[in-house]
C-alpha cells in the first residue's frame, strides 16, 4: 500500500491532559474569586446593570514573563485606585495569530526559538496566569487553539476571538462552551456584520469534537455563551471609531435583537498600527461615551513597559526589556495617563447624577 497518511506531520509529541497541568499548577482561593468576580462584573457592564467602563489593557503579546509581571504589579496597584469608574482586566496574550507566519507566541514557542515547547509554554503560561491572578488583577486573552481553553479556562476573567477568526465555525462553537464573557472582532476587512453573526452563533448550543479534562477526544455538547460581544477594531476599509460607525455597529446589534454592547479596540486598523494614534481613539470614544452613548461598554489598549516594537532578534540577548514583539505598544506612562483620564472624566459625568435633588 502506499503512504497517504500523516505525509506532512514531522512528529505527533503527547501532551500532558489538562487536569493533570491544574493539577500541578492548581487555582487558590484568592485566583477563583478574582476570576468569577471579574466575569460577573464584566457581565453587569455588557448588561448596562454597572456603569463602570471596562478597560482591556495590556501588551500585544506576552514573550517575557517577568515582564508582564511587572506590567501587572504596576496596573494593578492603578487599578485599585481607578476602581469606582473603571473595570481594568489586563491583557495576557500568548496565543497569536499571524496573518502570514511569524512567532506564533509565549504558549507555542515559550523559548522564542522555533523549538516550539508547547508543554513548556502551557506550564509557564499558567503560572503567569496564576500570579496575575493572584494580585487581584483579572486576566483577558484571545482564545485561538480550540484545545486551550481546556487547560486556562479557570484563570480567564474574559475571552476575545480576533478578526481572523470570528467567521470561523469552530471558534464559534468553542465560545458556545466557554464559562467567561467573550468579545467578537470585527473582520480584517472591516466587516462588522460576521461579529455579529458571531454573537448569536455562538449563544446557541453545538458539538464539536475536542478534548476533555483527560486529554482524550470528546465530543464536546454545549449550552451556549450568552455574553458575547463586539469589538470595533476598524479594519483594511477603514477604522471605526467614530460616532457614525459606533451607531452602525450598535444597530446591527438591536437589529438582530442583541445587547448593543461595544468594545472599541484602540490598536490594530483604528491606530493604523501607529501606536500613538492609540491615545487619539481612546479620547475620541471617552468623549462619545461622556456624551452620553452607552452602547459603548469597553476600551482596549495595546500597551507595555516601554512604547513601540522590536523585531525578535536570532540572538535573544538583544532583545530590549518591556518592548512589543508584536504589534506597538504604548508605553507605562502613556497608559497610565490615559486610564486616569478615563477615570476623571467618567467621574466627572457622574456628578450630577449624584448630587441631583432626590
Ligand atoms: O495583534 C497582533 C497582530 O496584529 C496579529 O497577531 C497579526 O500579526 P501579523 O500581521 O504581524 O502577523
Ligand atoms: C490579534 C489581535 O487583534 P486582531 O484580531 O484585531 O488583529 C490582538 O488583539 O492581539
Amino acid at each position: 500500500m502506499k503512504r497517504v497518511e500523516n505525509l506532512n506531520v514531522a512528529q505527533l509529541r503527547p501532551l500532558l491532559p489538562p487536569a493533570q497541568l491544574k493539577r500541578e499548577l492548581p487555582a487558590s482561593e484568592r485566583v477563583n474569586r478574582t476570576v468569577s468576580e471579574a466575569r460577573e462584573a464584566v457581565r453587569a457592564v455588557l448588561r448596562k446593570r454597572e456603569a463602570r467602563l471596562l478597560a482591556i489593557v495590556g501588551p500585544c503579546s506576552v514573550h517575557d514573563a517577568a515582564a508582564a509581571l511587572e506590567y501587572a504589579e504596576r496596573l494593578s496597584a492603578l487599578k485599585a485606585r481607578l476602581e469606582g469608574h473603571l473595570l481594568v482586566i489586563m491583557r495576557v496574550y500568548v496565543d497569536k495569530p499571524r496573518t502570514t507566519v511569524g512567532w506564533r507566541g509565549f504558549v507555542n514557542d515559550p523559548d522564542m526559538d522555533r523549538s516550539n515547547d508547547l508543554e513548556r509554554g502551557l506550564r509557564r503560561t499558567r503560572e503567569l496566569f496564576l500570579k496575575i491572578n493572584e494580585l487581584g488583577l483579572p486576566v483577558a486573552t484571545e482564545v485561538l487553539d480550540p484545545f486551550l481553553p481546556q487547560y486556562l479556562d479557570d484563570l480567564i476573567a474574559w475571552g476575545a476571538i480576533g478578526a481572523r477568526t470570528t467567521e470561523s465555525q469552530t471558534h464559534r462553537a468553542m465560545v458556545s462552551g466557554l464559562s467567561m464573557p467573550v468579545g467578537f472582532k470585527n473582520s480584517t476587512e472591516g466587516n462588522v456584520q460576521v461579529a455579529v453573526d458571531a454573537i448569536a452563533a455562538a449563544s446557541g448550543p453545538h458539538t464539536f469534537l475536542g478534548i476533555d479534562e483527560a486529554g482524550r477526544a470528546a465530543a464536546v455538547f454545549t449550552t451556549g455563551n450568552p455574553d458575547g460581544h463586539v469589538i470595533l477594531r476598524g479594519g483594511r476599509a477603514g477604522t471605526n471609531y467614530d460616532a457614525a460607525s459606533v451607531a452602525e455597529a450598535g444597530e446591527r446589534l438591536r437589529a438582530a435583537g442583541l445587547e448593543p454592547a461595544l468594545i472599541v479596540d484602540c490598536s490594530h486598523h483604528n491606530s493604523g498600527y501607529d501606536h500613538r494614534r492609540q491615545a487619539l481613539v481612546w479620547r475620541e470614544v471617552l468623549a462619545q461615551r461622556v456624551a452620553g452613548n452607552r452602547d459603548l461598554v469597553g476600551l482596549m489598549l495595546e500597551s507595555n513597559l516601554k512604547g513601540g516594537k522590536q523585531r525578535i532578534p536570532e540572538n535573544l540577548s538583544g532583545l530590549e526589556y518591556g518592548v512589543s514583539v508584536t504589534d506597538p505598544c504604548v508605553g507605562w506612562e502613556t497608559t497610565a495617563a490615559l486610564l486616569e483620564e478615563a477615570h476623571d472624566a467618567l467621574a466627572l459625568a457622574a456628578e450630577p447624577e449624584l448630587s441631583a435633588p432626590r
